[in-house]
């Protein structure tokens, strides 16, 4: 069984974070482990409060998991500060990790900031570079590449820039366009659009945290870079048209939708 590993913050009301990364894991029958950066207090109407664990306990976190049952993939998903990003840099390095998707998480659905702004500098120069992926959304693009980005021609652009900051693929996620769901793929010189049909359906709580733990899934199962995103997009899609309908606000995903 292929062994997958989330680094990030919780959410008690199950629909993001490492509570969607492990029904992910799950729902793929791979067998999920979790590094936790931070402790949020959140649900489907937003967050409250944000507790972060100190970048030693963290550490102490992944050297339990190295040392003991070696991931296949990593997905790192929300990381509050400069510190953590330092140690979480430092042990991928001392276990050599492999197979890393990095979703450059810095503000939930709900509009609620999850990493502080002077951390984007070192996410971008020690992070970032390690990545065999990252996805961001169309706001997280604009912070990475400094330009705006609200259309698809502008997710061009923000991707050869964001290229230039690191080794891997960029995927720009185009959830917050009008009329499509289509996502961008930027790898080694060349756009692939990855057209996706906007599904009418306000429970999009968790779609990003879904959508890179299904790639680093796929990752671990030995598929390139393309055909993992376009499997994790099919399989995210399938999850959000299943019409899950819990809470009071943005809903969480049905991952169980193909057991
Ligand atoms: N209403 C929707 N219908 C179909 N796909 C969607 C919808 N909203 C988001 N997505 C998809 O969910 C994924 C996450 O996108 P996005 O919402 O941009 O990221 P984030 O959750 O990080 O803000 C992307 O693949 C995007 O195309
Ligand atoms: C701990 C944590 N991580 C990430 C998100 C972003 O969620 P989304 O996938 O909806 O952008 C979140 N709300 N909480």
């Amino acid at each position: 069984m292929k062994k997958l590993l989330t680094i990030a913050g919780t959410d008690p009301s199950g629909g993001a974070g490492i509570q969607a990364d492990l029904k992910t894991f799950a729902a793929h029958k791979t067998y999920g482990m979790s590094v936790i950066t931070s402790v949020v207090a959140q649900n489907t109407t937003g967050v409250t409060n944000v507790v972060d664990l100190s970048p030693e306990f963290i550490g102490e976190q992944l050297d339990a998991v190295f040392t003991d049952i070696y991931p296949d993939a990593i997905k790192i998903g929300m990381i509050s500060n400069e510190n953590i990003i330092r140690v979480i840099v430092e042990k991928l390095k001392e276990y050599d990790g492999k197979n890393i998707v990095v979703d450059p998480v810095m503000v939930s659905t709900s509009g609620n900031s999850l990493m502080k702004s002077t951390a984007t500098k070192t996410l971008i120069q020690e992070l970032l570079p390690l990545a065999d992926i990252i996805t961001p959304n169309m706001f997280e693009a604009k912070l990475l590449s400094s330009i705006e980005v609200n259309n698809r021609k502008d997710m061009e652009k923000a991707a050869r820039i964001i290229d230039k900051l690191i080794k891997g693929a960029v995927l720009v996620k185009g959830g917050h366009l009008e009329n499509c769901a289509d996502d961008l793929l930027y790898m080694d010189g060349k756009c692939y659009w990855l057209a996706g049909e906007r599904i009418v359906n306000p429970n999009t709580h968790g779609t990003g945290c879904t959508l890179s733990s299904a790639i680093a899934v796929n990752l671990a199962k030995g598929m390139d870079i393309l055909e993992s995103v376009e499997e994790a997009k099919e399989y995210l899609t399938g999850a959000i048209k299943a019409g899950l309908d819990l809470g009071k606000g943005k809903g969480p995903l049905d991952h169980l939708y193909r057991l």
